[in-house]
């Protein structure tokens, strides 16, 4: 009989490695098989998982991906609320309660803003009739306001807390200006340094909200929203005759504070709002103001037209200067980029920095995303957006030479201001873009959910007719 060592010579040396100890007891091995079975498993796991993640990789390379941008304010998200309400129907509904929170505050906003400026216009008049009396001239009553509107500045003090609380319960992006420690600087708009900061961050959009909102943790937010419902609710009345009072409109009026287009703006809509059934519209919804903080990812499956599916990713990111560095790890992935430009703000300065004319800076924007090389091969489409502020703005007066000194003498009427500015982005376009691209261009109102399902429908076939989607890398 030939030695044992002999016949292990002729193992590799692997199989002598996993081979049972010697002399093994019964229970160590009942041990080691189990702890064998154990392995086997977690290593099966892994691999069906990497397998998930390929497809889910594979997926995502064929889906179509779209990157949504522009300015602050200028209606990417609203945009991106359209694609879901029409292309996501069940997730648009399961979230419609969510936003009665949002909406409430948007509200309580309105209120302490025209609270904000009565207040400030009441401390003028009196600081000025303190010093004609001083000078020994004869007092005349310098403000339209009284005694009845200093009772009800001061009872609607009570929503300053509530504004609080909201803004607590929804995070960072229910405040309009960027809060300094959350990371922005005042430099340049592409500040590759600041990309990987940017890219880190978890998002933290509108939809993480809301489902924090649909799922209260120990029902904190639920208790807030509960609160904010029943206080406001008892300052309805006080809200109804600040906001329905002559003397309060001509202050407003004398401070050039047209509130009823400002985003978010929900004083009309008070009783509906405070009914105890009340279920936002669809409508309530895109005018309901959040702010993106992060970058949002929104998945949809879409007919490709020939009734097979496509997927699409659609990217929602924030706009604000100090953000725009995270847009751009997004530039190699997509397919396609919509490109909001809110015409209305020809008279208006940036949030994040006053020094600049918002339509100045979408100028600007425009020009950076059309000539870089990044972005070259993706099919880029204008929005230009806000048009019902614009022909609102116009039929009140405002002249856009006085803000934009090229436009001289033209006819201030909206055809002619419209179309004036459409031929400034095709200008700049193809003064910039990658030769032979389209310039494909939609005067918008997203805010109007029929005409923009319209443009969608249009946006969606353009992109799919698209040369990068036709010469097969899609
Ligand atoms: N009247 C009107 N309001 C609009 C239009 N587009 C957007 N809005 C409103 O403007 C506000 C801002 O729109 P958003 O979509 O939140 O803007 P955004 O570009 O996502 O802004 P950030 O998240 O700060 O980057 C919202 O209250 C919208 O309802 C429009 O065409 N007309
Ligand atoms: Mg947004």
């Amino acid at each position: 009989m030939a030695p044992k060592h002999k016949h292990n010579d002729s193992l590799d040396p692997l199989t002598l490695a996993m081979a049972p100890p010697p002399n093994e007891t019964s229970e160590q091995r009942a041990k080691r098989e189990r702890e064998e079975a154990e392995a086997l498993q977690v290593s099966r796991r892994i691999d069906a998982e990497l397998k998930l993640a390929k497809i889910a990789l594979k997926k995502r390379k064929d889906a179509v991906q779209v990157l949504v941008l522009g300015q602050s304010m200028s209606g990417k998200s609203t945009t991106i609320k359209n694609f879901q309400m029409t292309y996501a129907q069940k997730a648009w509904s399961e979230e419609r309660a969510s936003w009665r929170a949002v909406i409430l505050l948007n509200l309580v906003k309105s209120v302490t803003t025209v609270v904000d400026i009565l207040s400030e216009t009441m401390e003028s008049a009196e600081l000025l009739t303190t010093e004609s009396q001083g000078s020994g001239k004869k007092a005349q009553p310098l403000t339209p306001l009284n005694e009845n509107h200093r009772n009800i500045i001061r009872r609607l003090g009570v929503l300053r807390q509530i504004e609080r609380d909201l803004k607590m319960l929804l995070g960072s992006g229910a405040s309009e200006v960027e809060d300094p420690n959350e990371g922005g600087d005042n430099g340049p708009q592409f500040n590759p340094s600041r990309i990987q900061e940017f890219a880190v961050r978890s998002s933290s959009g509108w939809k993480d909200i809301l489902d924090r909102i649909r799922n209260p943790s120990q029902g904190k937010e639920s208790e807030a929203q509960r609160k904010a419902f029943q206080v406001i609710s008892s300052c309805r009345d006080d809200i109804l005759l600040m906001w329905n009072d002559k003397s309060v409109r001509s202050v407003l009026k004398n401070r050039e504070a047209s509130l009823e287009d400002s985003p978010g703006f929900f004083l009309n809509d008070i009783d509906r709002i405070l009914s105890p059934n009340y279920e936002p519209s669809d409508r309530d919804i895109v005018r309901a103001r959040l702010r993106t903080t992060g970058v949002q990812e929104y998945t949809f499956t879409l007919d490709r037209g020939n009734h097979t599916a496509v997927d699409w990713i659609i990217y929602d990111v924030a706009g604000v200067r100090t953000s725009r560095a995270a847009w751009i790890p997004y530039f190699k992935e997509i397919t396609a980029l919509i490109f909001l430009a809110p015409l209305s703000s020809f008279d208006e300065t940036l949030a994040e920095d006053p020094r600049i004319n918002r339509l100045e800076d979408t100028f600007m924007l425009w020009k950076t995303v059309c000539s870089n090389k990044l972005l070259a091969k993706v099919q880029i489409i204008l929005f230009m957006n806000k048009t019902d502020i614009l022909k609102k703005k116009l039929e009140s007066g405002i002249q856009v030479n006085q803000h934009i000194p090229e436009f001289r003498d033209k006819s201030n009427d909206y055809d002619t201001v419209a179309n004036w500015f459409k031929k400034l982005f095709k200008r700049l376009y193809f003064a910039n873009t990658t030769p032979g691209r389209e310039f494909i261009s939609h005067f918008t109102s997203v805010v109007n959910t029929e005409a923009t399902s319209q443009t969608l429908a249009a946006v969606q076939g353009a992109i799919l007719r698209s040369d990068f989607v036709n010469t097969g890398l899609l």
